[in-house]
């Protein structure tokens, strides 16, 4: 194609949102009508499965759950009015309990108010509000927010000591929509233990965000925590952003969270259109699919050229790869579904792996995400006539050409700021787009199984380590690997065993390692 018939292309394939501002790009995907003629029958079902979807059928079978993550925005939606109440009573909480902490009505026991924020989540409880956070918080909040979001005591103190005195007015969030997630449970006991390490009650400082009558819930009504936010049953860990979840550290934190959902509902309303051209996030499935054979087969390289959307890669690969990397479809069939997500941000990914973008391994297509206002209102010229901004921008056209001519395919997504309301048209856009490439590769994208079997694992290794503590413990011989494994009850998990002691030896936990490192026959194990 020479640059008139890309420039036709161009236009013939541009969807622009006028009530948002928002331009999604498909045209140097190199799809062709054959392919649009093939799929439009499977759009018409995936439009047809996404009313069915919003209308409250059991969506997800697996789990037995209706998916409701678009009513969070548009309650009118909701199927009966107990739903509609699961979503607007916990909307004004926020807003009132918000308001209170702000104006320092709802305070900490030991100081004037609350000035930080502790969010501690996994997952979908944590990468919607990390993402927003750095999207939206202003320098200077009302609410400084920190976030602990995984299990490494190296990484918990750090985030502690960057919290210092403010431990005391910190206002901690513990969000777990099972509340049975053991990263959440032992990060809230290892906050809780810094609490009182430093003379300070947690429980008046705590907040539970989860499911009422989780494991979590029930803990923060016997400690009498400070206030507990419901997580409804019908909305996904990574759909969660615009529930309670996301919506009270963003509101904390000083973002409009109102405007989130109506950019959110906006492009809901747009996504609902049932034809292909003109509904963003069916243009957007078409392009998946075209990419990766309806398999997959090529990754998604999501590059937004604005810092602040740093972590949109991050969050996206969640939503994108729990959803659809699934094994088996709809009818049972092995099929290996997914795509695979990555990327960080341009010109900065361009000094890093754009060169094998560019020229190596051709298993991609990339995603630009394009900011039109510069978001300065100063005006500093680099050189005569020319900005950073204009750079940046430059940057992107450069890179998207040059991937062009290599026959790397892209989409580019344009927006004119990083606002609340655009940022909700963004979560709700991609939203809607992993449900209508699910529909059309024929899977549930609303169950995560593969998880499971990585938990169950991990707590099969941990229940053997306590075996072993108490072998070691119990016992005044020194022992190989073997012996040991075998007297925990496990003669076949050796190899897990060697891991369990040589960590506890890393640590000092009453376990000691002998022999050479180089010939694990020779180890031997003792108390020390
Ligand atoms: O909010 P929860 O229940 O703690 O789950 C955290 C995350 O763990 C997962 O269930 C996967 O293990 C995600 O789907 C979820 O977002």
């Amino acid at each position: 194609m020479d640059k008139q018939q890309l420039w036709q292309r161009y236009q013939d394939w541009l969807y622009y949102h006028e009530g948002l501002g928002v331009y999604v790009d498909v045209s140097r995907m190199r799809f062709d009508h054959g392919l649009v003629t093939q799929l439009t029958p499977k759009f018409e079902k995936a439009f047809a499965d996404m009313e069915t979807l919003e209308s409250g059928a059991i969506a997800n079978p697996d789990e037995g759950r209706m998916v409701g993550h678009y009513w969070l925005r548009a309650p009118e939606l909701a199927p009966n009015d107990d739903v509609r109440k699961e979503i607007t009573e916990p909307l004004a909480n926020i807003g009132e309990f918000v308001q209170k902490v702000h104006a320092g009505t709802i305070k900490p026991p030991t100081a004037d108010k609350f000035t930080h924020v502790l969010s501690v989540g996994i997952g979908g409880s944590a990468l919607g509000p990390q993402f927003v956070a750095e999207a939206l918080s202003d320098v200077d909040p009302p609410m400084v927010i920190h976030f602990i979001d995984n299990n490494d005591p190296a990484g918990i103190d750090r985030v502690i000591e960057q919290i210092g005195d403010h431990l005391k007015n910190t206002l901690v969030l513990i969000t777990s929509k099972s509340g049975g997630t053991p990263e959440t449970r032992n990060g809230m006991l290892e906050v809780k233990n810094a609490y009182e390490s430093k003379g300070l009650a947690f429980e008046p400082n705590a907040v539970a965000v989860t499911m009422p009558g989780s494991k979590m819930d029930k803990v923060a009504v016997d400690d009498k925590w400070l206030a507990r936010f419901p997580m409804q049953d019908w909305v996904g860990g990574r759909t969660s952003e615009l529930s309670a979840v996301g919506l009270l550290p963003a509101a904390l934190q000083g973002i409009n969270i109102d405007e989130m959902l109506v950019g959110a509902k906006e492009m809901d309303e747009a996504t609902r259109v049932k034809d292909l051209k003109t509904n963003p996030a069916a243009l957007l499935a078409l392009a998946w699919y075209h990419s990766g054979n309806g398999k997959g087969e090529k990754d998604m390289v999501v590059l937004p050229y604005k810092d602040s959307l740093l972590l949109f890669s991050r969050y996206l690969q969640q939503l994108v790869m729990e959803s659809l990397g699934k094994e088996k479809d709809l009818d049972g069939n092995t099929v290996y579904q997914g795509i695979a997500v990555y990327g960080n941000k341009g010109s900065t990914d361009q000094h890093a792996y754009v060169q094998q973008l560019r020229e190596g391994v051709p298993n991609f297509f990339a995603t630009f995400i394009e900011v039109l206002e510069d978001g300065r209102d100063t005006l500093f010229e680099i050189e005569p006539g020319v900005t950073s901004g204009d750079f940046l921008s430059g940057f992107l056209q450069g890179t998207r050409q040059a991937l062009f001519e290599n026959n790397r395919d892209s989409i580019t997504i344009t927006i004119p700021q990083v606002n609340p309301r655009i940022v909700g048209a963004l979560i709700a856009l991609y939203e809607r787009t992993v449900s209508f490439y699910a529909s059309l590769v024929n899977i549930n994208a609303y169950h995560q199984p593969g998880v499971e079997a990585g938990k169950k694992m991990a707590a099969s290794i941990l229940d053997l380590q306590t075996k072993v503590q108490t072998v070691i413990k119990e016992t005044s011989e020194v022992l190989d690997m073997a012996t040991l494994a075998e007297k925990a009850g496990s003669p076949d998990e050796v190899e897990s065993v060697y891991k369990i002691v040589r960590h506890l030896a890393a640590n000092g936990r009453g376990v000691s390692l002998e022999g050479e490192l180089t010939d694990l026959k020779t180890l031997k194990v003792s108390a020390s």
